[in-house]
């Protein structure tokens, strides 16, 4: 399969890769992410871990750790129902939160994690067993994944030409509150793509969105592809498939595929892409292999305020408008709502 994304080796110094990243971005909204320091052997560790919770987790059990209205927790959309929108979106994930990038903890109960008194509205966001067990695992991980967004950020201003290079990263310190996600997905492979549902595509597991933050980092793998964005303008709909591709380097995982979100999009006036994308398996596929994918969704500190960046690139984009300023908490909060809303 051809590859229509960038590779950019995060390892080389920053001069050399930073156009080449900013067009991606600008461009596509998307590119594969290498010269990261993940091994192949941590990867097929959370892999691992990911299949065994899934598929060994009694389904009352994954009930009890459900989504709360915190972005944490289990979530299972099924096509049980005959209810095309879900049978559109069959998966289920596990998203962990409240994180805290320089202890490695997760899951932090609210009131501790946004530093308050306790209110009736916090939740205590308990850890499902099987995740309890690999704390390390999870913990190491999620702080590496936070050291690479921010390699990447520092990469793109200095593509974007920002005055401080460190702009983004200071409103994504790593101990701060954040609705920074680490997402554990599954597409199950038991639906029958000839079940009619109402003349709608059987085979899209996960309708076209974008995503709300700043960055996503994600990790496929491979023989289970089915990622999908949109190329040329949205009314002719074509999309692109994100093939597997594999590190330039021994022993390590894949390259990262990274794409940027809404957040990022209106905080640089629409310089870098907020591009949709979707999960689809072409038909016949669904009854082979099911597909996990490991998602880092990243989100700056919650009491960012969503100022101009100091950039002329951005500055020339805005053409002089200023946008309300709002926070990156406020800017969360409208899209969650909007998501729900749909439902
Ligand atoms: O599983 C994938 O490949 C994509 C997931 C995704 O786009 C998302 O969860 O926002
Ligand atoms: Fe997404």
């Amino acid at each position: 399969m051809s590859n229509p994304l960038k590779v950019v080796d995060i390892s080389k110094p920053i001069a050399d890769i930073s156009g080449p990243l900013l067009e991606a971005a600008q461009l596509q909204g998307f590119l594969f992410v290498d010269g990261h320091d993940f091994s192949q052997n941590e990867v097929d560790a959370l892999f691992g871990l990911s299949k065994q919770f899934f598929t060994e987790t009694p389904a009352d059990v994954k009930s009890r750790y459900a989504i709360q209205s915190n972005n944490i927790g289990y979530t299972h959309f099924t096509n049980e129902q005959l209810d095309p929108l879900k049978a559109r979106d069959f998966k289920e994930a596990y998203n962990f939160g409240n994180l805290n990038f320089k202890t490695g903890d997760f899951n932090v109960d609210d009131a501790t994690f946004n530093n308050r008194p306790h209110t009736a509205e916090d939740h205590e966001n308990p850890v499902p067993e099987v995740f309890d067990a690999q704390r390390d695992l999870i913990s190491q991980t999620v702080k590496k994944l936070h050291a690479t967004a921010m390699r990447i950020l520092q990469v793109m201003s200095q593509g974007l030409e920002v005055e401080n290079p460190d702009f983004f990263t200071q409103r994504h310190r790593p101990d701060q509150a954040s609705g920074c996600v680490f997402r554990m997905l599954r597409y199950p492979l038991t639906r029958d793509d000839k079940v009619d549902n109402e003349g709608c595509d059987t085979t899209i597991r996960a309708g076209a969105h974008t995503d709300y933050g700043s960055l996503t980092l994600l990790f496929q793998r491979e023989g289970q592809q089915g990622l999908q964005l949109q190329t040329g303008d949205t009314q002719s709909q074509n999309w692109d498939e994100v093939p597997f591709v594999r590190s330039q380097y021994e022993g390590r995982a894949p390259p990262l595929v990274v794409n940027f979100g809404d957040l990022l999009s209106y905080w640089t006036a629409g310089v870098l892409k907020s591009t949709l994308h979707r999960v689809k398996f072409a038909p016949g596929e669904t009854r082979e292999r099911d597909r996990y994918s490991i998602v880092f969704f990243v989100h700056p500190e919650h009491a960012t305020k969503l100022v101009p960046v100091p950039s002329k690139l951005v500055a020339e984009n805005s053409q002089g408008k200023t946008p309300p300023t709002i926070t990156a908490a406020e800017h969360l909060q409208e899209r969650l709502r909007a998501t729900y809303a749909s439902n």
